[in-house]
């Protein structure tokens, strides 16, 4: 059987080694570079900018441990230098490359976009025609565009790679995970930022004592956070860069910055794709509509990842792209599920997630609340880290719902509240697991203890730890 898959982000890697693995001839087919926007404009590099503005502050912390630094300068060019490196590290060693090519995958690689001319047939913009019996569509999203007039004078996260200077202001629209985090870094790379969120809050899909830190933090930080901030009209060029026009409570306003940058969310990157010559129907929303089994309105014709608009992260687009050409050669039923999912973004402080907020944790079970604050654990203290908490939300038969943290290596942390999710721990027997001391993730094993004493559960010596973390 010959199967095609379009698109080399984490979806389409983890579809071709798995079809490969099942004995299929693979071709996986890009328009850019291997690796995807994962790889060569998203989280990758991203957070090689977060990287850098973390180095920055702990420069600037420096002096409270007794080391004299100076004030830190940075060389953006020089940065964006280290982002190449970075990426072309992760495309050649760290994303599957060899294992592809050892299982005999073909991959073409900066093909263009990529076309179907018919059920079975795709035409590369490189002018290569490809026939296959099953197709897996990987082609990811694209940032969605802002449809207002002077929207073409608006840049995107990608423009980052090719600025040739921080810019001295910037106004960032949106306040999801891409806005917050651009917001986070460009104000520790001494940008003056204005962050517009439409929405009543920033990141509505976080718990709500996360949005509430974390806004905190970063006004703290300096950056002006507007919520609710009104409707645009449109955007004009200034001497200096760029005007936002706004209309607020019946009121226009405008607000002027060197750039502003727009991540108001991510849509189906299906344009050049011709879906209509295979059958392939896309929801209301944009994105190629699948069942639970991957399986779009062209039987042959599977999807997986950020093109399909369900959840648009690194590790779900993998495990899609496992049932989906799992499916496709074998005419299974596998279908993805996303069960525990850990999310984590790198800001100033991080902010994690894993399992249901309080909010959702309270609409279907009877919970309580567990919470650990950085300025009265040990290690956050040594570290002068004491911004944030680890908040565990428990179901009170001691089952673990959720885990929220805000702070210094929460990613870290939240992948242990993910490891007892996924185990189906109860609360005191996380409790009892013993952690360094004294460690960020020593906070979540207090929290539990906490959270089992509110149970009246029994946990042993941690009960009353000494701290624990
Ligand atoms: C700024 C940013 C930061 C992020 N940070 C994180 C993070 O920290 N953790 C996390 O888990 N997720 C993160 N994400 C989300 C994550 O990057 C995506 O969920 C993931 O890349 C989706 O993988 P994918 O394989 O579906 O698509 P992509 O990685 O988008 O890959 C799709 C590929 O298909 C190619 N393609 C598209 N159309 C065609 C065509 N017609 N012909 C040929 N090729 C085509 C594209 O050029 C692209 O290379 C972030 C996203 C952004 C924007
Ligand atoms: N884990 C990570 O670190 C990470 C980082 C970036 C992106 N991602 C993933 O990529 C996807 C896209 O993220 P995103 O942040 O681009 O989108 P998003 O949909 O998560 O957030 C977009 C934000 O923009 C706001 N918005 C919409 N229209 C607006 C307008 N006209 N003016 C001002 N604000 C407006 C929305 O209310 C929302 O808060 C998400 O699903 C996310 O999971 C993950």
């Amino acid at each position: 059987m010959d199967v095609l898959i379009i698109g080399a982000g984490p979806a389409g890697l983890a579809a071709a080694m798995r079809a490969a693995i099942l004995g299929a001839r693979t071709t996986l087919v890009t328009r850019a570079e291997y690796g995807g926007m994962a790889a060569n404009d998203g989280p990758v590099p991203v957070r090689t900018l977060a990287h850098a503005a973390r180095l920055m502050r702990e420069v600037r912390q420096c002096h409270r441990y007794g080391i004299e630094t100076g004030t830190p300068r940075l060389d953006y060019d020089h940065l964006l230098g280290r982002v190449r490196e970075v990426v072309d590290d992760v495309r050649e060693h760290s994303i599957l490359r060899e294992q592809l090519e050892d299982l005999g995958v073909t991959v073409r690689e900066k093909a263009g976009t990529a076309r179907f001319l018919d059920e079975h047939t795709l035409e590369t913009e490189s002018g290569q025609r490809l026939r296959a019996d099953r197709f897996i569509i990987c082609a990811g999203g694209i940032s969605r565009p802002l449809p207002v007039p002077g929207a073409e004078l608006t840049a995107t996260h990608s423009d980052a790679w090719s600025l040739t200077q921080v810019p001295p202001s910037l106004l960032v629209v949106g306040g999801g995970a891409t806005g917050v985090q651009l917001a986070s870094v460009f104000n520790a790379f001494g940008s003056r930022v204005q962050l517009f969120e439409a929405g009543p809050g920033i990141l509505r899909t976080e718990d709500g004592d996360v949005a509430v830190a974390v806004r905190a933090a970063l006004r703290e930080a300096g950056i002006d956070v507007r919520e609710g901030f009104g409707t645009i009209d449109s955007f004009e060029r200034t001497r200096d860069g760029v005007r936002m026009n706004f209309t607020h409570a019946g009121a226009q306003e405008r607000a002027e910055a060197a750039l502003a940058v727009v991540a108001i969310g991510w849509a189906a990157d299906v344009a050049g794709l011709n879906l209509a010559a295979a059958g392939v129907e896309t929801s209301a929303r944009g994105f190629i509509a699948v069942d639970d089994q991957l399986r779009t309105s062209a039987h042959h014709i599977f999807a997986a990842g950020d093109v399909t608009g369900r959840r648009m992260l690194v590790p779900p687009a993998m495990q899609d792209g496992f049932v989906a050409a799992t499916n496709a050669v074998l005419d299974t039923h596998l279908t993805s599920e996303y069960s525990v999912n850990p999310i984590a973004s790198f800001t100033d402080p991080e902010y994690a997630q894993v399992g249901l907020t309080e909010a959702e944790a309270r609409e279907t079970h009877d919970v309580i609340v567990a919470m650990v604050r950085c300025d009265s654990a040990t290690r956050t203290i040594i570290d002068g880290r004491t911004t944030g908490f680890c908040k565990l939300v428990v179901d009170r038969s001691g089952t673990v719902l959720g885990c929220h943290i805000v702070g210094e290596r929460a990613a870290e942390t939240a992948q242990a509240a993910a490891i007892a999710i996924a185990a189906r721990m109860r609360v005191a027997e996380l409790a009892r697991v013993p952690f360094s001391f004294p460690t960020y993730t020593g906070m979540l094993g207090r929290a539990a203890a906490v959270a089992a004493h509110q149970l009246n559960q029994q946990v042993g010596w941690q009960e009353n730890p000494l701290d624990g973390a």
